[in-house]
């Protein structure tokens, strides 16, 4: 399904070139549950935002079901990311303008999907999150782990093929946590393809295989 090819990223700033990713090469089959673990600045947010075609990077190429993606613009890939991929942020990236309602309704919203169904699926989501008490709450009203919920009903609401989660227990308590876990599970049992960030092993112990980074680069 993905497939990553000798991929290169460094950031340019004010301080000059820090590389980010070194001859970063992977394969990830549908229906995987990826954990990618390793010390703090390896590149692990920056090896997701690449799949997650927020970032260019420097050279490489990264195909997705036999297409190359890289070479794509940037409105193709904004086409791509919202019909192929879901992202779980660590900060939730809810926004707190809108109810949790309309925040897991939005990216249906953005797909062009009718009411009655962005209704239907939105509902059921948050009915299977045990969030339909709280729909007409805002972000900021909510607990760390409904908050977490909200997020990941929102990542998952138009059935993204690929689900990335940049370290999505790491704001919660271990009840929460093992809830987000288990939909997770669920998630890719249903057929999706999981790659998630941690620095948890109890964690990682939920994914089918672990990819371990040091300094760039995939052990
Ligand atoms: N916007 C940026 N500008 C410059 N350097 C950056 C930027 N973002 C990340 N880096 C650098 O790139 C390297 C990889 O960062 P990245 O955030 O991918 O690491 P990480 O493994 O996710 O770390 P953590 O576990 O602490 O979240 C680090 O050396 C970091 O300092």
């Amino acid at each position: 399904m993905i497939e990553l090819k000798n991929i290169y990223k460094s950031y340019y700033g004010n301080n000059g070139q820090t590389p980010a990713l070194t001859d970063v090469s992977l394969t990830v089959d549908a229906g995987d549950f990826v954990a990618v673990m390793g010390p703090s600045g390896c590149g692990k947010s920056t090896l997701l935002n690449v799949l997650g075609l927020l970032d260019d990077v420097d050279s490489g190429q990264y195909w997705f079901n036999q297409n190359e993606l890289m070479h794509l613009s940037e409105s193709r890939k904004d086409a791509f990311r919202q019909t192929h991929i879901g992202f779980v942020f660590q900060g939730f990236n809810l926004i707190d303008e809108l109810s949790i309602y309309e925040n897991v309704e939005l990216p249906l919203v953005y797909a062009g999907v009718g009411s009655a169904e962005r209704r239907t699926r939105t509902e059921g989501l948050l009915e299977q999150l045990s969030l339909m008490h709280r729909r007409h709450y805002r972000p900021t009203q909510l607990s760390g782990g409904q908050q977490q919920r909200a997020a990941i009903a929102r990542a998952v609401v138009t059935k993204p093929s690929l689900i990335l989660a940049d370290e999505p227990t790491g704001n919660l308590d271990s009840t929460n946590g093992d809830t987000v876990m288990r939909l997770l599970t669920d998630l890719n049992e249903g057929g999706a393809t999981i790659i998630m960030v941690t620095h948890s092993d109890y964690d990682a112990l939920y994914a089918h295989r672990v990819v371990r980074m040091i300094d760039g680069h995939i052990l």
